[in-house]
């Protein structure tokens, strides 16, 4: 149970990415207030559409409506948390799947909580790092603030333990992210360090998870396609960058350059 899983086919990344271009899908972004441009940023370079609808009135009308839902409690308060339970009440039976990006889970009461209810109203992918897997999967975990001090290896038997009680595919990130469906796993590798140091690597990829999750067919793919998408992007981001600076633009212009057919 404890050895690594082994990375996943590029030939795979090839067909989620390709049904990715095809859907372009249309992605309700209850996010932080932190990252909302750069997620918004990601999701068009990558040809998806982002929509930020985040009063309580609208945002269960709109997340029946878009094809995936994230949910990033960063920057939570009771306003926000309103109106991520209406737009989750409402994007169930519509069908459209939602992502939880647990932020900062573990240390703070109030953010925990939440989330743990969250974890009832059937998530179709929760993307963290491996603090915070660990501390929403009930273990100890040593993450400081909205960053991980765990290893993300060990990490997987709590994202595992996540993914069975919760019926989510669970991703957790850092040098190598680990995909998860409870049984089946994929190992991620790629990324760069620059990635940990801008702010919203994480929070911008679980918005990218929420979008392939609106493929039909193999989730825990496309889940980990998402996150294979972005470390390679990372990758050539920082061949390119001289620090935090010029990471951003160049990780931007790597995400619209990919192509399907580099993949296979
Ligand atoms: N040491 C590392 N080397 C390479 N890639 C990394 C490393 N750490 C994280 N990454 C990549 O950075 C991205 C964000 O993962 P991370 O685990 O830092 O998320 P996070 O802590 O939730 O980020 P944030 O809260 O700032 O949005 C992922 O694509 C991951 O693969
Ligand atoms: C820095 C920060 N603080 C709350 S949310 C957030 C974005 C990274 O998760
Ligand atoms: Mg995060």
């Amino acid at each position: 149970m404890n050895t690594r899983p082994v990375n996943l086919p590029t030939a795979d990344v090839a067909d989620s990415l390709s049904h990715f271009h095809q859907r372009a899908p249309l992605v309700h972004c209850l996010t932080n207030d932190v990252v909302q441009s750069f997620t918004a940023n990601v999701l068009l370079a990558l040809g998806a559409s982002p929509a930020m609808v985040i009063a309580p009135e609208e945002a269960a009308q709109f997340s029946a409506l878009a094809d995936a839902l994230l949910i990033n409690i960063g920057t939570l308060e009771a306003g926000r948390a309103e109106a991520m339970l209406a737009a989750i009440e409402h994007a169930l039976p519509a069908g459209t799947p939602w992502v939880l990006d647990p932020v900062a889970v573990g240390g703070l009461t109030y953010r925990t909580g939440f989330a743990r209810r969250l974890l009832t109203l059937r998530p179709a992918a929760i993307r963290g790092n491996a603090s915070e897997i660990m501390a929403l999967s009930g273990e100890t975990s040593r993450g400081r603030g909205v960053d991980s001090r765990d290893d993300s290896l060990a990490a997987l038997p709590a994202a595992r333990e996540l993914a069975r009680r919760s019926g989510a595919i669970v991703a957790v990130t850092g040098a190598v992210d680990y995909v998860t469906d409870g049984e089946r796993a994929w190992a991620v590798p790629g990324g760069d360090r620059l990635m940990t140091r801008v702010v919203g690597t994480g929070c911008a990829l679980s918005a990218v998870v929420a979008a392939f999750c609106a493929l039909d067919g193999d989730r825990l793919q496309h889940v980990a396609s998402a996150c294979r998408v972005m470390s390679r992007a990372g990758e050539l981001a920082a061949r390119q960058a001289g620090g935090p600076g010029s990471f951003i633009p160049a990780f931007l212009d790597s995400l619209y350059q990919q192509r399907a057919e580099e993949w296979v």
